[in-house]
């Protein structure tokens, strides 16, 4: 089963400490939602775990370091949307799904006939399959993104890191996302999604991880994390707690001070 460990993570960016000592342990099966304020360091952890900027401490997947793994075998084993939506080239939807499997070929080779059914399962997932000719950069900001979680998902990789995946969503796409990502995580997967919709992440994550200024300040359950203490202390809003189907419903309804 697949198992990332951090231990003791540490990013420093423009002279300050932006990551301060993350230490977790997780493994496929679960969908972690990774929250906390603006600028509290959720995307400096992801984009550490992908090695894309420099770190210290230990991060490793299925007990190999990842720093030393290389890059293409990183890519087979990690899939990451990130937060910038931005499109240079125009190229079509299909071709930007279809880089998802660029892993999975050799340099110059075609796509096989796996290839080709990852890419169109991506994007009936992510229901984009019908803009499939549109050029990238005449889409919507919510229609790139769910083609940029296409890429993703086509690249099947066993652990999906995702940041702010949801943001630009209408409220359908948005539980179509997640349920999706439920999905990867039920089928053994591990996924470490980013969000600020706290209901969302509340009702879909198995578990998560709240950051507040680089330091990991509670690691559980919805219950356990969402707390009225730790929304005031981290976060600076009151909110109002209910249920619905058992799950957890929070709706910050004031901010304090
Ligand atoms: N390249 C950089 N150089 C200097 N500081 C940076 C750099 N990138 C990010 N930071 C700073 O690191 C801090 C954490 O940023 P990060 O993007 O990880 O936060 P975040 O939790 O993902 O926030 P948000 O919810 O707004 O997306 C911020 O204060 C940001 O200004």
């Amino acid at each position: 089963m697949t198992s990332l460990n951090v231990e003791n993570l540490h990013v420093s960016l423009g002279g300050r400490e932006i990551v301060q000592g993350v230490s977790f342990a997780a493994s496929g099966g679960e969908f972690i939602g990774l929250i906390g304020p603006n600028g509290s360091g959720k995307t400096t952890l992801l984009r550490a775990l992908l090695g894309l900027i420099p770190s210290t401490g230990g991060i490793s997947l299925n007990n190999v370091d990842l720093r030393t793994m290389a890059a293409k075998h990183r890519a087979l084993n990690m899939s990451y949307v990130a937060q910038e939506r931005d499109a240079t080239w125009p190229l079509s939807v299909e071709t930007v799904v279809s880089l998802g499997r660029t892993p999975h070929i050799a340099p110059m080779q075609q796509l096989k006939a796996v290839d080709r059914d990852a890419v169109e399962t991506a994007m009936r997932e992510a229901d984009v399959a019908d803009m499939r000719e549109r050029p990238i950069t005449e889409l919507s900001g919510g229609e790139r993104s769910r083609v940029l979680i296409a890429r993703a998902l086509a690249q099947a990789s066993s652990v999906m890191l995702a940041d702010e995946p949801t943001s630009a969503l209408d409220p359908a796409h948005q539980i179509r996302v997640t349920e999706i990502f439920s999905g990867l995580a039920a089928n053994g997967r591990l996924v470490l999604m980013t969000c600020h919709d706290l209901s969302l992440a509340a009702r879909f994550c198995t578990r998560l991880l709240l950051l507040n200024n680089g330091r990991l300040e509670a690691d559980g359950s919805a219950r356990q994390v969402l707390t009225a203490e730790n929304l005031q202390r981290v976060y600076g809003v009151q909110a109002f707690f209910g249920e619905d189907e058992d799950k957890l419903v929070v709706v910050p309804r004031s901010a304090i001070g």
